[in-house]
């Protein structure tokens, strides 16, 4: 990432909303921005995949294995306004072929720290986890607020979105997907 680039790009925009970026409030602004962009669109400085986790392996398969209420926040590509919420993210492991836990939360945190949209986030987590473990089954469930709903434009403050993604036994198994809206805390009946 540029940060001087960007350094330079807050400047022309503090300048062009009619503020004085010397003033003393606003002089380190450019370089806090720039440096916040470093977080927030932390992944777009990585590799393309996501490439830390570790596969282990058990001697016979679970049923689901579910992490849930996952925190994360992004910045959606449109206005670069954040949105934020959690997200469920459940498989069904396939000859004993199972991930470190931890690596669930990151790999939604690798996903999310770029401009995106909820739907992309949805569809790329179950997409990293397929390539990653090729279990029997994916769900992946998010819900989030998003701030240019709320704080300008439309104005509706409190808006949740659902998304999800459903795919091998979540998808033909209604008993598994039903498993997994119920721990979730969602009820499709
Ligand atoms: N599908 C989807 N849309 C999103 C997401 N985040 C923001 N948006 C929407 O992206 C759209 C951008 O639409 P535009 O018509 O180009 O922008 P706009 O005129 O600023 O739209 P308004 O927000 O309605 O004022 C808006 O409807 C936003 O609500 C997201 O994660 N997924
Ligand atoms: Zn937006």
């Amino acid at each position: 990432m540029d940060e001087k680039k960007i350094e330079n790009a807050v400047k022309e925009i503090l300048m062009a909303i009619g503020e004085d970026p010397a003033r003393e409030g606003l002089m380190e602004t450019p370089a806090r921005v720039a440096k916040m962009y470093g977080e927030v669109f932390a992944s777009l400085d990585e590799s393309p995949e996501f490439d830390d986790y570790k596969v282990f392996h058990v001697e016979e398969d679970p049923g689901m294995v579910l992490v849930q209420q996952i925190p994360f926040y992004s910045m959606c590509e449109h206005h670069l306004l954040p949105f934020f919420g959690t997200a469920n993210v459940a498989y069904v492991p396939r000859d004993g072929q199972i991930m470190g836990l931890s690596k669930i939360p990151r790999l939604v945190d690798f996903v999310a720290k770029r401009p995106g949209v909820q739907e992309r986030i949805t569809t790329q987590i179950a997409a990293q986890m397929k390539r990653i473990l090729q279990p029997k089954g994916i769900a992946v469930s998010l819900s989030a607020r998003h701030m240019c709903m709320e704080m300008r434009g439309i104005s509706k403050s409190g808006l949740f979105t659902y998304t999800s993604k459903f795919d091998g036994v979540f998808k033909s198994d209604v008993e598994m997907r039903n498993e997994f809206l119920r721990q979730t805390g969602n009820h499709s009946e």
